[in-house]
């Protein structure tokens, strides 16, 4: 026995020292190219010294370019190469731009008839790629095409791979191999050895391994359905669904870097992550400059999705059903226009003074002016006809005020008799225009009109919704009484919420930005060329600078992808459409975990969102998250929750089996901290305690002074995120919260890797086992 176990370590041994061999000739090509760009950099320097405006402009070119790869090489030094496969002969023959024979199916005498076989082609993967001097693949990058087959075969099918290998490294050493054989029917040859396989479970490693507060990227061990996804063209629109855990988060970011890989220039236009949680944003955001991409894709959360108003306050289930409804909409129109005619709105005194104060109330009774050497009046009815006619149509409220300027001049020449003093038109023409500047000049023509028709601002009119009254009347026969009620008071509260974001954008586009004139800056010519800022302190705005400020002030982008999507409002799903009209789409989602109750009206929203568009859809099936045991509890509520739905199929099981514990002596706070000290000794990672929304600050202080491993969080926030091990605290509280509980509860009972504590208080009536009622059979 000892005997087979050091053969089979030398073999280990020596497989490693061959992966050894290689990866080291990488780091010497890498090394080679960053001297060049080094190189590069200070042949750039020298040049800036000559000082003439050419040799500005080329300096400024080369050291972006040298910057960008030096910058790049450093990065992607860690961990850079994790894959290899072993080929066999192509069908056809031929090569691609990277070097790698093309063709997906073997040779058709690839297999010798006592099934035996060469191996004809071995590619390395790894996080870019790199050729050696001769320009042969030293490294594939994980997404050009010949990456694809690491991913992509199976046993079932497994084209030309006969053994996959992941590798495992730590800066320039590699500590282990693990190997899959694709074809354990051959008998196959490398260079004339037979092929050596190492160990098994390179995705059981890497789902084992202890978490932190940040995503880690699954580069080494896409499984084939993800990568399909990952993949997948995007000509139209995405739609991926699967239950927890299946890597649609996961697969949704790689599946960014791919694109931008596979076409730069398209999705130079951005690419936009929608992310239900700050908490999920700043969970993920690591991944795609792990990836080596950066940039140019935008993660935001549903409430820093409108610049200016960013919001992490939610709202009362009953409050978000009102709030997030395609109701809404007809009520922030009718709340657009009718803010015009504000309280603030001005009252016109006999002197001609506008006035606001005690008078704020009534409505701009009239306007006077001097024309003519006499004064002309239009009165409240003229007023109330002109500003009818000008919002008669659909055009945003804060567009229309050249309109009602002019309309309101119309009327003032119409009574003023200009129009009977000359019959030459031209000299008529000329009159009417001098009316015009001089009664638009009037201070108390413009103090009028700046009253009477001011520039509203969204927040604005959304504060003005917070008037019952008046919000009574912009919801008449949308919202009943009750609600108007409940909103109008939830707007009062000083805090944006979460779904006031989607209304405030809502209201953008109702009211408008009216045009400004834009100062312009001088032009400088360095500003078509680029560079390290730091060698022109005295430029205004870089090329550089420019472009990520216009990233950053970017509306409208060329790929959308929308995670945990089943949670989007419908009006919510209008602020993200405005964001992508022209774009293509990835959403994923999964139905089970749906904190909004009512599908039917946001997919309503969401078909409007991306209009016509043909659909591909996907199911992930597998749980890579939580071990069987943890699964199993979780599909009990999943079955109460959604009948009928399947539960993916958990990929490990760790043999620990959830807890369940019951609060002692009604002290719960006590119950949930020795919990969680429990649970820390356990695992080496985080510590998840969630709990329902209304617990979450008194939670909070229970857990204070527990430090970084333990993370407490309101039910809501929960989504998309994992932890070692996980508390929840009374599945029956998180339940009834909301019409969506039980999906609620579904999503907290799926967070944890390896293991899960239930903690039941009285409202869960639990057994003489601590199983509390909705978690039993
Ligand atoms: N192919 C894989 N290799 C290694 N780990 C994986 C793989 N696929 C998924 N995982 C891991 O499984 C976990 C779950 O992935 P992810 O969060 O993307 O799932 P999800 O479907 O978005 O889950 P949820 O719906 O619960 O938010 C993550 O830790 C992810 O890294």
């Amino acid at each position: 026995m000892a005997a087979q176990d050091a053969a089979v370590d030398s073999v280990r041994d020596r497989e490693i020292g061959i992966e050894q061999d290689h990866l080291n000739q990488v780091y010497r090509r890498l090394e080679e190219k960053i001297h060049e760009a080094e190189f590069l950099m200070n042949d750039a320097a020298q040049r800036g010294q000559v000082g003439t405006p050419g040799a500005l402009a080329e300096r400024d070119a080369q050291v972006f370019r040298a910057g960008i790869h030096l910058n790049r090489l450093n990065n992607e030094f860690e961990d850079f190469l994790f894959g290899r496969i072993d080929l066999l002969q192509g069908k056809d023959g031929q090569k691609g731009a990277d070097g790698a024979f093309t063709s997906v199916d073997p040779a058709e005498d690839a297999v010798r008839p006592d099934n035996t076989a060469d191996i004809a082609e071995t590619l390395h993967i790894g996080r870019i790629g790199v050729l050696d001097s001769d320009y042969s693949p030293l490294v594939i990058d994980w997404r050009a095409p010949a990456a694809a087959p690491f991913y992509r075969s199976t046993p079932v099918d497994p084209g030309r791979v006969v053994r996959r290998r992941v590798i495992r490294s730590k800066g320039r050493k590699v500590l282990g191999v693990e190997d899959d054989l694709m074809r354990p029917e051959l008998t196959a040859a490398l260079e004339g050895n037979g092929l050596a396989v190492v160990g098994d479970g390179a995705l059981m490693a890497a789902l084992g391994q202890a978490r932190s507060h940040t995503m880690r990227d699954i580069v080494s061990s896409i499984q084939a359905e993800q990568d399909l996804v990952i993949r997948a063209p995007a000509a139209s629109v995405t739609e991926v669904s699967g239950g927890p855990g299946t890597g649609k988060t996961a697969v949704a970011l790689h599946r960014a870097a791919y694109l931008l890989y596979q076409d730069r220039r398209r999705y130079s236009g951005g690419i936009l992550i929608v992310s239900p949680t700050p908490l999920l944003v700043s969970y993920t955001e690591g991944v795609l400059p792990s990836l080596g991409e950066e940039g140019q894709v935008a993660i935001r959360a549903l409430g820093s999705l409108v610049d200016g108003a960013e919001a992490t306050a939610y709202d009362e289930p009953s409050i978000a059903r009102i709030k997030g409804s395609s109701r809404m909409l007809a009520v922030l129109r009718k709340a657009a226009r009718g803010a015009l005619e504000g309280d603030r709105a001005p009252a016109a005194r006999d002197n001609g003074q506008l006035s606001f104060g005690e008078a704020e109330a009534s409505p701009a009774a009239r306007l006077r002016v001097v024309a003519f050497g006499g004064r002309l009046e239009l009165e409240a009815d003229d007023l109330q006809r002109i500003r009818n006619n000008v919002l008669g149509g659909t055009a945003p409220v804060n567009l229309l005020r050249p309109r009602a300027r002019k309309l309101l001049l119309d009327a003032l020449w119409a009574k003023s008799n200009g129009r009977g003093r000359y019959s030459d038109p031209q000299m008529l023409a000329d009159l009417r225009s001098g009316f015009d500047d001089d009664v638009s000049n009037e201070d108390s023509f413009i103090a009028f009109l700046n009253a009477w028709w001011p520039e509203l601002t969204p927040r604005g009119v959304l504060m003005s919704m917070a008037d019952e009254r008046r919000l009574g009347r912009w919801a008449r026969r949308v919202l009943n009484p009750r609600e108007v009620r409940q909103l109008a008071r939830a707007l009062k509260r000083e805090a944006l919420s979460v779904h006031d974001v989607a209304l405030i954008d809502e209201l953008q586009t109702l009211l408008g930005t009216p045009h400004k004139p834009k100062k312009r800056r001088e032009y400088d010519p360095l500003d078509a060329l680029t560079g390290l800022e730091e060698l022109m302190p005295h430029r205004e705005e870089t090329q550089w600078e420019r472009a990520e400020r216009l990233a950053a002030e970017r509306t409208e982008y060329a790929h959308v992808i929308v995670d945990e999507a089943q949670d989007l409002t419908p009006m919510q799903w209008r602020m993200v459409g405005r964001r992508g009209r022209q774009a293509t789409w990835t959403i994923v989602g999964d139905a089970a975990q749906s904190s909004w109750s009512y599908p039917d009206e946001a997919a309503e929203a969401r078909d409007e969102a991306l209009g016509s568009r043909p659909r591909r859809r996907f199911t992930l099936t597998v749980n890579y998250r939580n071990p069987a045991e943890i699964a199993e509890l979780a599909a009990k509520v999943l079955k109460l929750a959604m009948p009928g739905m399947e539960s993916p199929s958990a990929v490990r099981s760790t043999g620990v089996r959830p807890r369940f514990s019951v609060v002692r002596d009604g002290d719960l706070a006590a119950s949930v901290r020795e919990e969680a000290q429990r649970l820390l000794d356990q695992v080496d990672g985080t510590v998840g305690v969630v709990v329902a929304m209304n617990r979450r600050e008194q939670a909070r202080k229970w857990l204070a002074g527990f430090g970084e491993r333990v993370v407490t969080l309101g039910s809501l926030e929960a989504k998309g995120l994992e932890y070692d091990a996980t508390v929840v605290v009374s599945p029956a509280e998180i339940a009834d919260e909301s019409p969506a509980g039980l999906r609620v509860l579904y999503v907290a009972l799926t967070r944890a890797t390896q293991q899960l504590t239930v903690i039941s208080a009285a409202r869960d009536e639990p057994d003489e086992d601590g199983v509390p009622d909705l978690l039993r059979d």
